[in-house]
């Protein structure tokens, strides 16, 4: 039986003022207590049936990447609905937190960002509990929110799945996992389907893409697109319509190169036609989500099969963009990071050069306490800039940015991926 205990939250910067949301700790059995986690061999291992996630849970549909309760890091769904997704050690997190601050800064006037902005989820900032301050997560839109049964897939592009700095290890450890992503340029990381004969979703994870090769890619991929009663052509016709506006962007782009960088696929696995959804690109706490009233007065919002419990007051400290341009940061990544976790430089030193870097992403100003006000101006401009929506309900963003590097050509790995992942997808829609 779970039991929901609030508390007064102590509250940084500007609040969020559609949502009056509180802290929680709600102990139930066999949830995570993220604060009292130990770290054993890298996993993180729970030592007791306590949580205390200020009422953010784990991802419940996340298909890959690191996990929560798996690894030490992880990903969380914030009770307004948004994504958290911890940072990861450095220089990775650092990097993918400096990409997204870039792209979404306020005085963005790069045409080549700004179309960016359309193919990556959007990005709210830098946020952190009060619990744990040092902890720092990007806020990012739910992707799938949209979606009463969200069928989603990740897919992995490039023709490398390591980026320029790492090291020999880390190299042969990519390689080794898929020794085919030079050739097909890219890799099924984990899928789920909503299965609309047994009312169940069907889950693949990344072990599934790895056994794929050249002759079964075309049938394996298409797994995704069976919803237990036939194939969903409208949803790979529409998955096709968003690569290759994707494929469009980075054929006239020289600047910046992605490395283990995927596109999340999403779909609406549901049959019933014209039922509720949530507003897909609505700011965070400004759509009402569906509600319902629970003995102790909190309020209970089911969403893609995730609950979430919330109560009043803000539960948590929200960051603003950071202005830094990303060759500041490369350049420091360059000069301390550039092995990776895997590298040869001697410990004490690529340490030390890490806090440098940690130091020049935490120390600096916030620019923004708040982005509300910015990200209703987006979500506003959004829809223009976006266009006219031919891909139908199908879903394609691009995510996960901890190898983006800075460049002054076009990015053929990644381009050779999108291509060839294109192909597969129409050999599918020709069944
Ligand atoms: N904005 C989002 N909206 C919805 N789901 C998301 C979003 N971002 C991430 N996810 C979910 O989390 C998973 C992992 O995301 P991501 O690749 O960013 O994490 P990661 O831990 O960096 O992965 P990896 O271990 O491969 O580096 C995705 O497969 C997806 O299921
Ligand atoms: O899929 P798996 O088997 O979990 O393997 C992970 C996956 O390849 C990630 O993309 C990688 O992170 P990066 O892409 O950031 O390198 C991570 O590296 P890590 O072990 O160094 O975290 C791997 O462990």
């Amino acid at each position: 039986m779970s039991t929901v205990k609030m508390s007064t939250q102590h509250e940084i910067g500007l609040m969020d003022s559609s949502l009056a949301l509180g802290k929680l700790e709600i102990n139930s059995p066999g949830s995570l207590d993220i604060s009292h986690s130990v770290t054993k061999k890298g996993k993180t291992v729970q030592d007791g049936p306590q949580t205390h996630l200020n009422g953010c849970v784990p991802l419940s549909h996340q298909v890959a990447g690191h996990k929560y309760g798996v690894d030490k890091v992880g990903i969380l769904q914030h009770p307004d609905g948004t994504v958290l997704k911890q940072l990861q050690p450095p220089p990775r997190g650092p990097r993918e937190m400096q990409f997204y601050s870039q792209v979404y800064a306020e005085d963005c006037s790069d045409p080549v960002l700004l179309e960016l902005q359309q193919y990556l989820p959007k990005y709210f900032g830098a946020w952190s509990s009060p619990d744990t301050p040092a902890e720092l997560y990007l806020k990012l839109e739910d992707v799938t929110r949209k979606f009463q049964k969200p069928c989603i897939m990740d897919v992995k592009i490039g023709q490398r799945s390591y980026d320029p700095f790492a090291s020999q290890e880390k190299r042969e450890q990519q390689i080794k996992k898929y020794p085919l992503m030079e050739e097909m340029g890219f890799l099924v990381l984990g899928m789920r389907i909503y299965k609309v004969n047994s009312d169940s979703y069907e889950t693949h994870d990344q072990h599934y893409g790895r056994g794929l090769v050249k002759e079964t890619i075309k049938d394996g991929l298409s797994k995704f697109f069976y919803n237990g009663n036939g194939l969903r052509k409208d949803a790979v016709s529409g998955g096709i319509q968003k690569v290759e506006k994707i494929l469009r962007w980075f054929e006239g782009q020289r600047q910046l190169h992605f490395y283990a960088s995927s596109l999340l696929f999403v779909y609406e696995g549901s049959p019933q036609e014209g039922g509720p959804k949530m507003a897909a690109s609505s700011p965070p706490g400004e759509t009402p989500l569906p509600k319902a009233r629970v003995p102790n007065d909190s309020v209970v919002a089911e969403f893609n099969n995730n609950i979430h419990v919330t109560g009043p007051g803000e539960n948590g400290l929200r960051l603003g963009p950071l202005g830094q341009s990303l060759s500041g940061m490369y350049a420091l990544h360059r000069r301390g990071c550039g092995q990776g976790r895997h590298g040869d430089t001697p410990d004490d030193v690529r340490n030390a050069r890490q806090d440098q870097l940690w130091k020049f992403i935490t120390q600096n100003p916030l620019e923004q306490p708040n982005g509300n006000a910015v990200q209703a101006r987006r979500e506003e401009e959004d829809g223009e800039r976006r266009g006219p929506d031919l891909g139908g309900d199908a879903e394609v963003r691009m995510i996960d940015f901890a190898h983006v590097f800075p460049s002054q050509t076009q990015d053929e790995g990644y381009i050779y991926g999108l291509k060839n992942l294109l192909s597969v997808l129409q050999q599918i829609l020709s069944e």
